[in-house]
């Protein structure tokens, strides 16, 4: 696993423009040298926040964007187009203004779609879509996603990977439903550790004070079934992307420029 690197950036605003223009960089990076890129997006405030900055970067048709892959990291399972669906937001900030290709964009399951009024079917439908677009240089059940965004809630849940819940015991399944979340809606998909691993690279996005304790502890040595941002760490590098308010309680010992 990687050793995350840490950048801070002085508020929300400035972490989420930043966050932009760096996925432009990193996805037009990948589509030169491969044809091809893939993301993985999350839900949250400040998930969605660069989204919207991405849909108003003045790069981004710099990015092919019908040769991108747009994958969902979790997923609140509600009806299609409800708007606490992370799919709902995440079109409205960006998928609707930018040319993607339709069959390109996988969102996780919905409670109303043809998978069924309950995850687990759905959840596995979407393994095998993952599965599906593993390519020969890649190395787990899902592809080696370029870019696996994910924010942190204040218990240090990522996706939707609750501390303590089943989910995080899971070693072979790449999605699972997960039941019993802590935050509404209780019911919801996610991407497993195992499969968030297989990403090239790890951005961890958190901004405000009530996400302070949580950098901490995911920056910590605590148990990814205690602290689920601990095992959440990308291939070849990950990033924790912070505003000032998000990095005030850093670990004794971790100096970063930037940061209070
Ligand atoms: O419910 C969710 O919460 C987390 C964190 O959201 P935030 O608003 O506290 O930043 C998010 O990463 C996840 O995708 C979402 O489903």
């Amino acid at each position: 696993m990687t050793t995350p690197r840490i950048i801070v950036h002085p508020d929300a605003a400035l972490l989420a423009e930043a966050t932009a223009a760096r996925i432009v960089t990193r996805l037009v990076d990948a589509q030169a040298a491969r044809g091809t890129a893939s993301i993985v997006l999350t839900g949250g405030g400040v998930g969605i926040a660069v989204l919207r900055e991405l849909a108003q970067a003045p790069a981004r048709d710099a990015i092919d964007w019908r040769r991108l892959d747009i994958w969902w990291g979790d997923e609140r399972f509600l009806p299609t187009g409800d708007p606490e669906r992370n799919e709902t937001q995440a079109r409205a900030a960006l998928l609707d203004h930018v040319k993607v290709d339709p069959a390109r964009v996988h969102p996780m399951p919905a409670s109303d779609g043809p998978d069924g009024a309950v995850p687990e079917p759905g959840a596995e439908r979407y393994a095998d879509d993952l599965a599906r677009a593993v390519g020969p240089e890649d190395h787990a059940g899902v592809p080696s996603f370029d870019i696996c965004l994910l924010g942190i809630g204040p218990d240090t849940h990522v996706a939707s990977l609750f501390p303590e819940k089943p989910a995080l015991y899971e070693e072979e399944r790449t999605v699972v439903a997960v039941h019993g979340a802590p935050k509404p809606p209780p019911t919801r998909v996610s991407l497993t550790l195992p499969a968030i691993r297989a990403a090239h690279e790890v951005w961890i996005l958190a901004s405000g004070e009530g996400k302070a304790d949580a950098v901490r502890m995911a920056l910590g040595d605590g148990g990814a079934v205690q602290v689920p941002a601990c095992g959440a760490r990308g291939r070849n590098r990950t990033l924790f992307l912070l505003d000032h308010a998000a990095a005030a309680e850093l670990p004794e010992g971790i100096e970063v420029p930037g940061a209070l």
